[in-house]
């Protein structure tokens, strides 16, 4: 057996799985070296996070979890990308890698999984709503504090399994995901980003490779959406700019109108959705990463007692 010319590293999950697939199908489209059977190999890799599926992410370090394990071995050269949800990135990358390209993002928004409700005003109040994002336990809690917030981890199949059993009432979960494990079925209804900003990144896949490789950089060029990484970049600015741990409730969300004017909305809040603060820019898409310093700032302003860390 010949080796493959691109191994790419992906987490085992089954969403996981099925994202690295369609970066591999559209690096094997736009490259004709990389079409033949067995050129590129998906190496499958387990990480902490992924690991530690009873305890609260928060509680254990972060979501750098999510990304260590294949990075160090990108780093190693046992493979040659990486593909990630942006969600799960860390705005600051290990010396030597970067992020050479992100696709077209879909759709952004959070759905929620609720028996017979078509928002969340249909539940009583005390039900349960299983999630251990502090983003989404704090809209929710903000906007229905009749509900109850209860720590809900696993990967998306193990939460709908939970849900089916009775464990809560209702989960939340990204749209995108759910397409991707082709579970679009189970959603009883989506959240308008007025309800529930998405996380920054949120839908958006991005490849991280070795910054040397210009092999690989070459491979991902026609797959590259710019108007994703631009609205995806703002958004980072914008959590680098709060330094956001995992443990402060942080969303953002960036768009291209048709005017081709960048709108960017951010959203600060304390974990049991007490005080909550958002705020808002709009310029050029060349300037998204200084909107998001900007909003960034802004928000800190409106919201001094930021959580410890
Ligand atoms: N934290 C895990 C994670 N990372 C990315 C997604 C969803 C897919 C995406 O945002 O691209 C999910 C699951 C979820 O939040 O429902």
């Amino acid at each position: 057996m010949t080796a493959a010319l691109l191994r790419i590293g992906t987490r085992a999950s089954p969403m996981a799985v099925s994202q690295t697939g369609r970066v591999a199908r559209e690096l094997a489209a736009a490259n004709p070296e990389l079409a033949a059977p067995g050129a590129i190999e998906l190496v499958k890799i387990v990480t902490t996070g992924d690991q530690l599926q009873d305890r609260k992410l928060s509680e254990i370090g972060g979501k750098a979890l999510f990304t260590k394990e294949i990075e160090e071995a990108l780093i190693a050269g046992q493979v040659d990308m990486a593909v990630h949800s942006m969600k799960d990135v860390p705005t600051v990358l290990p010396p030597g890698l970067e992020i050479a390209c992100m696709l077209k993002r879909d759709d952004p928004r959070d759905a929620v999984m609720a028996a017979g409700c078509k928002s969340f005003d249909d539940l009583p109040a005390g039900a349960t709503i299983g999630t251990s994002s502090l983003r989404r336990a704090a809209q929710v809690l903000h906007r229905w504090p009749q509900l109850k917030v209860v720590p809900y981890r696993g990967n998306a199949n193990t939460r709908l399994r939970k849900l089916q059993e009775g464990v809560v009432d209702a989960t939340i979960l990204a749209l995108s995901g759910l397409h991707r494990i082709d579970r679009l079925d189970v959603i009883s209804f989506i959240m308008s980003v007025e309800d529930m900003l998405p996380a920054v990144g949120q839908g958006a896949l991005g490849v991280e490779i070795r910054s040397d490789d210009q092999r690989a950089r070459n491979w991902l060029a026609p797959l590259r959406d710019e108007p994703s990484e631009i609205c995806v970049n703002a958004e980072r600015s914008l959590l680098m700019t709060l330094d956001g741990s995992c443990r402060t409730p942080i969303a953002a969300l960036a768009e291209i109108d048709d005017e081709g004017e960048l709108r960017l909305r951010g959203l600060l809040a304390q974990p049991d959705g007490s005080q909550l603060v958002q705020g808002e820019r709009r310029g050029k898409p060349s300037d998204g990463e200084k909107l998001g310093q900007d909003l960034g700032l802004e928000l800190k302003k409106k919201l001094p007692i930021m959580p410890t860390h």
